[in-house]
Order: structure tokens, then C-alpha cells, then sequence
């Protein structure tokens, strides 16, 4: 009998991940050493003080920069093993993105952006989940629109859908919210944690926000390029505290 352990396989990794910007006097060791799992199946978010290396890990680990040393992982997939076209394919397969600035086509309507990854690929994708997808981000009567006939809660929203319209292994979020007003934001957040939880999907956000990091199953938390602490089922409040704690006195 084979038995299916979503909860325990890693979606994405980095070991010992060591990332250097610049050279002699002026470089600058942004991931220090940093080791981390993300579990297929689960919400996890990145927080950590500014400069800290939230964006540099979250780009590392998901193909769009490489590392000085050290290894990332996309499932069994060790990234530093493929050549340029290879790590295309495997971003754009294997991987979905959300950004603080939507990124959508302004000439497309929201249905061909949202398919717009899979309309790339050659891929028709699978209607049914598509379909199913319109709905968890309710966007069903905005499908004909164009991005800029719709509220920014609405623009990342057709993101978000975007990102998981080929279901990707993993869906990397790099302050999502960073550009919502409060109420957008967590619609947003929501959604992201639904396709998790309901549409069995792995997020990883970076965000600077104790309130978006509360959303996530876990928290792990990055000062001056390591990692120094997890936090399972976090609230506000804790995740508040936690960062109070890195805080320099002055
Ligand atoms: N392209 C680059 N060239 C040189 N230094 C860089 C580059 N990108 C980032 N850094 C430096 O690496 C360190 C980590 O940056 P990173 O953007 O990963 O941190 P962060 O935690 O995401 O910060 P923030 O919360 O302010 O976005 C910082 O000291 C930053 O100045």
C-alpha cells in the first residue's frame, strides 16, 4: 500500500545556502549559511528585520537568482544542476509567483491573464481546476475586464490565481499585500490560505507584516542572513513579539 505523507515531503529547500553580493571591501553576505525546508502542503511565511535576507532566500530558492555556495532544492530538483533553459522551464512549470506589483498584461482580459503561464507553455491546463479557481477568487463576473478596470485587491487577486492556473509545485508570494489596503490584503491572504488548506497547494511569502504572517501554518524567522527561529500556528501578536526581540535598543 502506498501511503501519500504530504505533510512530511519539502517542496522547496536550501541547504547550507550561502549568497555574497559584490566583492572585497563592499560585499555584502545576504544568506549566511541558512538551511530551511518548506513542506508541501503548508503556508509558511518569511519574516525578519529589513536587510535581514527575506527576498534574497525567496529568490534563491526559487530560481530567479542563484547562490554563492550552498544548494536549493525544488522538490528532488537541486537547481544549481540545470542550465539556464532548464531553470525556465522548471520557473515556469514547477513554480508560481506573486509580487507586491501585480505584473499583469494591461491588454489582456483577467481570463487570458490568468491563463496567460500556461498559453506560454503550449499547455491548455486543466479546465475544471481553472474553472474552480475563477470562483475560490471571485472573479467570475470581472473575467472579460482588463486589469485596469479593476480595484488593486482585485488585480492581485487575478495574481493569485495566476500563480496556482498550472499547479505548481510550489507558489512563492513576495509581499503580496504589500501594495493592498487593509481589507484587500487579507482577502488576499485568505485566498492564499484556502488554496493551501482547500486546494492542497504550498505557499511561501516573504512579508514584513506580523498581521499577513499570522495567516500561515508557520512562521520562520531570518536576522542578518541566518535563520533563528520557527513558529508554528502563529497569531499577531506572538509574531510581534518575536521581532521585538531583534530589535536593536538605541
Ligand atoms: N543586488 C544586490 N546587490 C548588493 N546587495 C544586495 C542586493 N540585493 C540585496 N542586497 C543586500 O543583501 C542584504 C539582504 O537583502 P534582502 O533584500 O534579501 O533583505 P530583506 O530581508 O528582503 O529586506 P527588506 O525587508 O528591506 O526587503 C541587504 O543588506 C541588501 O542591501
Amino acid at each position: 500500500m502506498t501511503v501519500v505523507t504530504t505533510a512530511s515531503r519539502t517542496a522547496a529547500r536550501v541547504q547550507d545556502a550561502v549568497k555574497v553580493y559584490g566583492s572585497g571591501d563592499t560585499a555584502v553576505r545576504a544568506l549566511d549559511g541558512v538551511s530551511v525546508g518548506f513542506p508541501a502542503g503548508r503556508f509558511t511565511a518569511i519574516m525578519g528585520p529589513s536587510g535581514s535576507g527575506k527576498s534574497t532566500l525567496m529568490h534563491c530558492a526559487a530560481g530567479l537568482d542563484t547562490l554563492t555556495s550552498g544548494a536549493a532544492y525544488i522538490g528532488d530538483t537541486d537547481l544549481g544542476a540545470l542550465d539556464d533553459r532548464r531553470l525556465t522551464l522548471l520557473r515556469r512549470d514547477r513554480i508560481g509567483f506573486v509580487f507586491q506589483a501585480f505584473n499583469l498584461v494591461p491588454t489582456l482580459t483577467v481570463a487570458e491573464n490568468i491563463t496567460l503561464p500556461l498559453d506560454l507553455a503550449g499547455s491548455r491546463g486543466d479546465a475544471e481546476w481553472i474553472d474552480a479557481l475563477v470562483d475560490v477568487v471571485g472573479l467570475r463576473d470581472r473575467l472579460h475586464h482588463r486589469p485596469a478596470e479593476l480595484s488593486g485587491g482585485q488585480q492581485q487577486r487575478v495574481a493569485v490565481a495566476r500563480a496556482f492556473a498550472g499547479r505548481p509545485d510550489v507558489v512563492f508570494a513576495d509581499e503580496p499585500t504589500g501594495n493592498l489596503d487593509s481589507r484587500s490584503g487579507e482577502e488576499v491572504l485568505g485566498l492564499l490560505g484556502r488554496a493551501v488548506r482547500q486546494m492542497e497547494r504550498t505557499v511561501v511569502m516573504v512579508t514584513h507584516d506580523p498581521v499577513a504572517a499570522a495567516h500561515a501554518d508557520e512562521v520562520v524567522f531570518l536576522a542578518d542572513g541566518r535563520l533563528v527561529d520557527r513558529m508554528e500556528s502563529p497569531t499577531a501578536d506572538k509574531v510581534l513579539d518575536r521581532l521585538k526581540a531583534f530589535e536593536v535598543p538605541s
